[in-house]
């Protein structure tokens, strides 16, 4: 299975999932290698995490995830797609972070009242030549995730994705606004 997977091909229950196109961008953003250990943070379905196992075949991805029920959709997700190469930690990042091995990319997709604390620990832990890709929807988050890669020095960019996906109506093809999302990526300068 080669990068984007349609929504559909998971195992979905009531946690918001990371849709098709912003995977396939965020996941463009962090130029995964084949032997990428990678930290997904706010793992939620595991559809980023499955998604970056099979291209970083040789490496590891670790799913964070604080909901049981995420824990549960990630865990058949793997099993699913059959993949070898995840391990699932249950638990509220930043504190679970803290005893894994320091990642080459890290893709936050949520850490909810713990945005600061996570960003602090990542940039700790990243590797050096490393990339952090995060994923808002808010304003807030978009010029808070930015703002503090800047001031610590990374070079960072933020995209806002506005996609809007055919419906058919009747006889005719009518287009759907998604909300915006961005994709906030940062890595060490030079
Ligand atoms: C938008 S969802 C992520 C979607 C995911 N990328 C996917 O494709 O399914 C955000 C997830 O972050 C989790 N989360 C929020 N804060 C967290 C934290 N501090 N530690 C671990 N998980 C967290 C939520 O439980 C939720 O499942």
């Amino acid at each position: 299975m080669t990068p984007g997977i349609p929504d559909e091909y998971f195992v979905r229950g009531n946690v918001p999932m990371t849709k098709e196109e912003i995977r396939i961008l965020s996941i463009s953003k962090l130029r995964l290698k084949e032997d990428s250990v990678i930290w997904d943070i706010g793992a939620g379905t595991g559809s980023v995490s499955v998604e970056a196992a099979l291209i970083s075949k040789r490496g590891v991805v670790y799913s964070i995830e604080k909901e049981e029920e995420g824990i549960k959709l990630i865990n058949e997700n793997i099993k699913k797609f059959n993949v070898e190469n995840i391990v699932v930690v249950a638990g509220l990042a930043p504190d679970v972070l803290l005893d894994l091995p320091s990642p080459d990319r890290i893709f936050i997709g949520g850490a909810g009242d713990k945005m600061y604390q996570t960003f602090k620990t990542a940039l700790t832990k990243l590797k050096r030549d490393g990339i952090i890709v995060v994923n808002g929807i808010t304003l807030d988050t978009a010029y808070s995730a930015h703002r503090y890669f800047k001031q610590n020095k990374y070079k960072v960019e933020t995209i806002c994705v506005n996609i809007s996906v055919s419906k058919e109506a009747g006889n005719k093809t009518m287009m759907i606004a998604r909300n915006p999302v961005y994709i906030i990526t940062a890595e060490k300068e030079g």
